[in-house]
């Protein structure tokens, strides 16, 4: 028998469900399949089977799970656990109370709990103090698999909560598995961003149902998983962006000028699906800097698009196009490998916009993510106890204060964070700039900090879309990048932070009013790109 004090494998953990076979394949079957492909735990999970039946199903996925050293165990019913000897149980929060479950398995059972709150591990480090091996988290997308779900989808946002309150009570013996609407679609994203604040923890294993059991042939869905689940500690977003590469700040402002010749040299194209203020002001500020704007909402062409070379993306949830048109063209962009940048308008002003933005941002990895104070603060989860930031009143905020704040957005998304102000604040919450992850504990704290600060220009407040438009300028310079360039993401948008932020001085200083400040915005950037000379910038980046 496998026993809890055993090192046990949560790397692929199969719950099997009965109810979804392909027609013609049998159950043990493809729970065998499945065992060939290399799942590392098997957890047997009947809501309808009468109990006579579950036992022997129970036996029969013992013997089997026997001949691959793989731990069985049985969901909920502890009396079929024992019964078939299997090496554990599974219960939910409104199954068995744990401490009781505990105490009937023995000390040498496999105990593992479904949790979904910082409260439910609160009871593990208390009442359950010893009692449990492993907690599953979720659901982390919506998955039809589980009926009457009760629980809201948490995204990997919702798992980093789970696994940073585990840190929190100081529980380093509870392994975990991620749990609920995981495939390959979205694996990469999930283990990339689950992670507590402190980096010390990811998960230990990812659990599918659907995946494996629906599968026409399961070998080969499981195999198809093993690349996912064998380095949850990779830094790399290459998945989403098609780059990995390390950035060296000390040779940044040199390498400006080779970044506005490669915008220049690849016509990047950029698609923005954004509000209507925005979209004239986009295009012209894309084009003034060298890039193809495209402001395109229709779903259909969004596969085109993204595999069109040097294409990027914009959401700028001020748009107007319906979610589901904004959930595609991010699948499509992050499947090619394209940059998209994300700009979450009005962040926590209504509970749409919350909605619409928690949806966006748990379907897709961004490249970057660039809102003001408020968005930025919203976004940390700060906004809760701070006070006047959804009226956009940030002025009591320190810089410190949103510099820890861009700095916990940017390691939650694992996304170069980029929050607007007198001071732009550019958090890399990949640590492109940082040592290899194995030389580097890398966490909220130590994510790498630049800030690009001019004198205070009240007038980019009287024009329409100067945030957004960054958004713009940003997009453009990701597009620019792919194989051939290989250009951190974080070299790229601290170039465009410092391209925006020159032309908006120098137009500054010779503008009568916001009219001409607007024109002189765009004339600026062309003629900034045109000749190309950053050396002579009065902008510069600062490392923090
Ligand atoms: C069994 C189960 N528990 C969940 C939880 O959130 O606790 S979600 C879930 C079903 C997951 O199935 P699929 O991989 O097909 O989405
Ligand atoms: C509801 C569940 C949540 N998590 C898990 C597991 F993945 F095993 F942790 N199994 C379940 N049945
Ligand atoms: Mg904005």
């Amino acid at each position: 028998p496998i026993t809890r004090d055993q090192k046990i494998s949560y790397r692929l953990y199969l719950v099997t469900d009965s109810s979804m076979l392909p027609v013609g394949h049998s159950f043990v079957e493809q729970v065998e399949e499945a065992l060939k492909g290399g799942v590392t735990i098997v957890q047997l999970r009947e809501k309808n089977l009468e109990t006579g039946e579950f036992i022997k199903r129970a036996s029969a996925l013992k013997k089997l799970c026997e001949q691959y050293n793989v731990p069985l165990i049985i969901n909920d019913r502890i009396d079929v656990a024992l019964a078939a000897d299997a090496d554990g149980v599974h219960v939910g929060q409104d199954d068995m109370p744990i401490d009781l479950a505990r105490k009937l398995l023995g000390p040498k059972k496999i105990l593992g709990w479904s949790v979904s709150k910082v409260e439910e591990i609160e009871k593990i480090s208390t009442e359950f103090k010893g009692c449990l091996d492993y907690v599953g988290i979720g659901p982390c997308f919506p998955t039809n698999t589980k009926k009457n779900m009760k629980k809201k989808p948490m995204g990997a946002r919702g798992v980093s909560k789970i696994l940073t309150a585990l840190e929190d009570y100081n529980l380093p013996e509870i392994r975990t598995v991620a749990i609920g609407g995981l495939h390959p679609d979205n694996l990469e994203r999930v283990i990339l961003q689950s992670s507590s604040l402190n980096g010390k923890r990811k998960v230990d294993g990812i659990s599918v149902v659907s995946e494996i059991m629906a599968s026409i042939s399961p070998f080969k869905a499981t195999e198809n998983l093993l690349p996912y689940v064998s380095n949850f500690s990779s830094r790399n977003y290459e998945f989403a962006t098609g780059v990995s590469a390390t950035f060296d700040f000390n040779t940044f402002h040199e390498d400006l000028q080779s970044i506005f010749t490669n915008v220049s040299a690849t016509t990047p194209l950029v698609q923005h699906m954004t509000n209507k203020v925005h979209q004239n002001f986009g295009a012209n500020v894309t084009l003034a800097i060298g890039g193809s704007p495209i402001m395109s909402e229709i779903e259909s062409e969004a596969n085109e698009l993204a595999s069109i070379p040097n294409s990027s993306l914009l959401i700028n949830t001020g748009s107007v196009a319906p979610l589901e048109t904004l959930i595609a063209t991010i699948s499509a962009y992050n499947s090619h490998k394209r940059p998209i940048v994300f700009d979450p308008v009005g962040y926590s002003a209504t509970s749409t916009r919350i909605y619409l933005n928690n949806q966006c941002l748990s379907r897709g990895q961004y490249a970057c993510i660039k809102g003001n104070a408020g968005e930025m603060l919203s976004l940390a989860g700060f906004a809760s106890n701070m006070k006047g930031v959804d009226s956009g009143d940030v002025s009591k905020i320190s810089l410190n204060e949103l510099i820890g704040a861009t700095k916990k957005v940017a390691f939650l998304f694992r996304t170069v964070a980029v929050c607007t102000g007198k001071t732009d604040i550019i958090a890399d919450g990949v640590g492109e700039g940082l040592p290899s992850p194995s030389e580097l504990n890398f966490s909220q704290e130590t994510v790498p900090v630049y800030l690009v600060e001019n004198e205070d220009l009240p007038i980019w407040g009287c024009i329409t879309a100067s945030g957004c438009s960054l958004g713009s300028v940003i997009t453009t310079l990701l597009g620019s990048n792919d194989k051939n360039s290989n250009r951190p993401i974080i070299s790229l948008v601290l170039a465009a932070v410092t391209l925006y932020k020159e032309a908006g001085l120098l137009a500054s200083k010779d503008c009568k009013g916001s009219a001409s400040f607007n024109v002189g915005l765009i004339d600026n950037l062309y003629q900034l790109v045109k000749h190309n000379e950053p050396k002579v910038w009065e902008t510069q980046v600062k490392r923090q």
